[in-house]
């Protein structure tokens, strides 16, 4: 069996940047705080929430929580949401998603300041992303979370990698973000005809559809390292877009489900705080 690429080693590093970094703005006098509006009945989106406050806790970070219930209608999540950016002791404001049916999260995303949108799922951020201006923007967690494992395997620049997902979240930024790193991207997604061929031509397989075991011995090949960013929660447990056990026997390292992009995804996001005070203070221009 290949290795499996844990995150756990690049988590706990990125965690003691973090507690430097927050010390860093307290001594300057900021407490960072992060909100967390939940207008949502999933209970995968709830318990993420909790995960998100348990971490902050521990890196110093403030969070509020703001549950927003049943009867809330767009007009009144769009206008929490701008004041909370508007508020100078939150610093960054993050939507849980997915939304309740009949909520949409573009719209309440984008009622955000850019400098405050942690998620940087917001038309101004996909679009300095999108454009290669990812140094002045804040890049989606997940698809950071992705990138991190890969690189710490294999340098992406100047590789042939395959994001499978089209996904605002993940599948979509990724993409972006690959190609500013310099790799030559095949982008697929659920209409793609003839996935394996496309998939088993490259050197780093990404996927992000949340469709469990969609990646299987067919659409690989000795050599690769697959970065697996499914979460489908359908059966009771978690699992990932890939068949563990089959692909496992063919590529060089794969992350798992759990234990590989998901905890690494929360740390970005706190990340992404922590740049959001920078870009908001002016100190990164
Ligand atoms: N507004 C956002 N919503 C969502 C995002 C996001 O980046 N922004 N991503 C995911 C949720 N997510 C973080 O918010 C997240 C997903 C998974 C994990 C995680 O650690 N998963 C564990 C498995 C946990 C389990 O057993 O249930 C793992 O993979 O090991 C953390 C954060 C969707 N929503």
């Amino acid at each position: 069996m290949a290795p499996v690429l844990t995150s756990k080693e690049l988590v706990e590093g990125a965690r003691r940047e973090i507690v430097a970094h927050v010390a860093e703005e307290k001594q300057a006098g900021r407490v960072p705080c992060m909100a967390v509006v939940v207008a949502t009945d999933d209970s995968a989106a709830l318990s993420y929430a909790r995960v998100k406050d348990r971490i902050a806790k521990e890196l110093g970070i403030e969070v509020r929580i703001e549950v927003l219930d049943a009867s809330t209608t767009q007009a009144a999540l769009n206008q929490r949401m701008e004041a909370l950016s508007n508020d100078p002791m939150v610093h960054g404001v993050l939507l849980e998603l997915p939304l309740r049916r009949g909520l949409d999260a573009n719209i309440a995303i984008n009622c955000l300041a850019p400098q405050k949108d942690i998620d940087g799922l917001s038309d101004f951020n996909v679009a300095r992303v999108a454009v290669g201006n990812e140094e002045v923007a804040i890049a989606p967690a997940t698809p950071q979370a992705c990138i991190a494992p890969a690189e710490s395997e294999t340098k992406v620049a100047g590789k042939l990698v395959t994001v499978i997902g089209r996904g605002r979240t993940v599948g979509r930024p990724l993409a972006h973000m690959l190609i500013n790193r310099g790799a030559t991207v095949i982008h697929c997604h659920s209409g793609t005809s003839d996935l394996p061929s496309l998939t088993s031509q490259c050197d780093i397989l990404f996927t992000a559809t949340g469709r469990a075991g969609l990646v299987g011995a067919a659409h690989v090949r000795a050599g690769q390292v697959v970065v697996d960013a499914g979460t489908d929660y359908s059966s009771g447990k978690v699992l990932g877009d890939v068949d563990a056990e089959a692909v496992g026997h063919v590529v060089k390292a794969y992350t798992p489900v759990p234990g590989g992009v998901g905890p690494l995804t929360t740390v970005f996001l706190f990340k992404n705080l922590l740049k959001a005070i920078a870009l908001q203070t002016g100190s990164e221009q």
